[in-house]
């Protein structure tokens, strides 16, 4: 493990992500959404079982890059932003975990009425989340089965 601010690690299975992200469309299900954006990457797999599980067919994405490969994060990169009507109400945005909460934030400066929902949440960023499913410690580094 990289030296710094992660002193644990939680390694989730393919199936610990499935069963989570099951738990997570159950409290979404309330209300229909407009369409999903994932946030890539780490959004991509929970929109997979989201799409399905909240028949939602109408999916996109926000490309953001910031971690390197040394568990720290550099400038945020916006690769791909999107434009929607009514500031994203109605939209449903998912991701894989907030941790600082800096991706989040842009997404929210660009889709201010979006619903934010993440798997995982660490509490420097949780509240930047409208819905997610489980905390995780600040100091602990979460590697998802499509990172191992
Ligand atoms: O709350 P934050 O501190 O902004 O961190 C959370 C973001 O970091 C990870 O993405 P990453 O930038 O590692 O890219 P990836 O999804 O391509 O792995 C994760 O998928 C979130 O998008």
């Amino acid at each position: 493990m990289a030296e710094g601010v992660y002193h644990q690690e939680m390694h989730i299975s393919w199936q610990e992500f499935h069963d989570d992200t099951r738990k997570l469309a159950d409290k979404l299900k309330y209300r229909e959404w407009k369409g999903l954006l994932a946030i890539t990457r780490g959004g991509l797999g929970p929109a997979t079982v989201l799409s399905r599980e909240l028949d939602i067919v109408h999916v996109d994405t926000v490309c953001i890059a910031s971690y390197d490969d040394e568990k720290s994060q550099g400038e945020l990169n916006l690769l791909k932003s999107i434009s929607l009507e009514d500031q994203g109400e109605g939209w449903l945005v998912i991701d894989d975990l907030v941790d600082t909460g800096k991706t989040i934030r842009l997404v929210r400066e660009l889709l201010p009425k979006a619903h934010v929902a993440t798997i995982y949440a660490k509490p420097a960023g949780m509240d930047l989340a409208d819905t997610y499913l489980t905390e995780v410690a600040q100091d602990c580094w979460v590697f998802f089965p499509w990172e191992e």
